[in-house]
């Protein structure tokens, strides 16, 4: 390789349609992950739980309403989000009045194996796929989080951060007595409704929102109603679709809806609550201090999180990364043979410079389909290992060219520094 010049393009100037909302810097270290352990429950029991560690950011979560295959929609659609979040995978699904949940450390094939799915009959369901962002990576943290009431079982998917909840936790066992099983931000949610005065549920759903401050976008399931909330901000997406059969589906991103042949609607809406039951759809706003927020969607779901054939925040991810390689070849020209990029996320950015300068794209790293993604593993021991086994150069293109190497973006260096 006679040049060999790295790119990312995450030195461009952000767009002004994507207010930057996370810069992902740090670097944590857990456990490392036990795979194969796996949970079925009618209602979760946790064993007490870990320290609390720095937050990140990710999660795939999805709700079904109206499908008698709920589950195994649900189990699709977390396979279609699998990116978002490999740690572990959960449904809930509501049958004849009763909750059942079963959730596994893992990716959804190791959770969801022939089988599974029978023990989780019902027309409703909600599923998540793990990213952890508070809380170890451990079973007892994976979601969907399942709760017993008095008034009935509630379940709860989470994709976000809640800035507030080590506050909240303290209050709730300083003022209430509150027991957590957990040590999942996401929890504080289900004691927010508990300790509610407020009637019916729908209105302990909406103080308790209301009392959250940071990122959330959440699917909820009771024996009769599938609820999805998205904060203010709008900083997670969440995206609402329909079934030919008139199921209503609810998901972090588009492809997941493509998957199990739902048609996109629309976003939830910043702020919104949107409860879905036998007699319908009823939208409802969260109450928040400043009436309009401005919107601050997340712009690493453009640049990494997001799969290239979403549709994320109402725009295409694919064309998000393409105008980001076109841009980059503007800003950075650099005469060269060849265009290569650090599969996979950085392919399609690639592919927008290499056009952008005539220059061809050629296919200079190969990467392993045996290996998940590195950036969203728990420890940086795992995340070595993955570069590692991950991504192998092809000498035919690579020998005595003059190489533009171009990839999404470089957070802590394990990728760029072993290329
Ligand atoms: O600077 P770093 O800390 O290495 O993080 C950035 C890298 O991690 C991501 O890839 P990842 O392997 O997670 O997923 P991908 O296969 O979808 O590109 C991203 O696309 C960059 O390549
Ligand atoms: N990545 C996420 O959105 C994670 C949700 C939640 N904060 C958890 O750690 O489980
Ligand atoms: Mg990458």
């Amino acid at each position: 390789m006679a040049t060999s010049t790295f790119s990312t393009v995450s030195s461009f100037s952000t767009p002004s349609s994507f207010p930057f909302c996370t810069k992902i810097t740090t670097t944590v270290s857990l456990s490392f992950l036990h795979r194969k352990s796996k949970s079925t429950a009618i209602c979760h029991s946790h064993k007490a739980c870990d320290e609390i560690e720095k937050p990140r950011e990710e999660c795939g979560v999805v709700g079904i309403h109206g499908d008698p295959e709920a589950a195994r929609l649900c189990s699709l659609a977390l396979h279609a989000l699998q990116h978002r979040g490999q740690e572990g995978a959960g449904i809930v699904a509501a049958h004849e009045k009763v909750l059942q949940s079963v959730t596994g450390v893992g990716l959804v094939s190791d959770v969801f194996q022939s089988g599974t799915l029978s023990g989780l009959p019902g027309a409703a369901a909600i599923g998540h796929v793990r990213y952890s962002t508070a809380g170890q990576s451990k079973l007892c943290n994976v979601q969907p989080l399942l709760a017993e009431f008095p008034f009935g079982s509630l379940g709860v998917a989470h994709n976000g951060n809640l800035v507030n909840y080590r506050s909240l936790k303290s209050q709730l066992e300083e003022t209430n007595g509150s027991i957590f099983n957990t040590s999942s931000d996401t929890e504080v949610v289900l004691h927010l409704i508990a300790t509610s005065k407020h009637t019916p549920l729908l209105l302990k759903i909406m103080e308790a929102c209301e009392t959250l401050q940071g990122a959330y976008s959440l699917v909820f399931l009771t024996h009769d109603k599938l609820i999805a909330v998205r904060d203010p901000f709008g900083f997670r997406p969440l995206v609402m679709g329909r079934r030919k059969n008139g199921a209503v589906v609810f998901a972090s991103e588009t492809c997941a809806l493509d998957l199990i042949e739902a048609t996109y609607e629309r976003e939830v809406h910043p702020g919104e609550v949107l409860v879905v039951d036998h007699t319908g759809t009823q939208s409802l706003l969260v109450s928040h201090p400043h009436p309009r927020p401005h919107k601050k969607q997340c712009i690493f779901e453009h640049i990494y999180f997001a799969l290239p054939n979403s549709i994320v925040f109402g725009r295409s991810v694919y064309e998000s990364r393409r105008m980001f390689g076109e841009i980059l070849a503007t800003e950075s020209p650099v005469e060269c043979d060849v265009v290569i990029a650090v599969p996979d996320s950085g392919v399609v950015a690639a592919l927008g410079y290499a056009q952008k300068a005539g220059v061809p794209f050629q296919q200079g790293l190969i990467r392993s389909h045996y290996v998940g993604r590195t950036f969203i593993e728990p420890s940086q021991k795992i995340r070595d290992i993955g570069v590692k086994l991950k991504l192998s150069p092809v000498r035919a293109v690579l020998e005595g060219k003059r190489v533009v190497v171009v990839d999404d973006s470089i957070v802590r260096g394990t990728t760029s520094s072993r290329l």
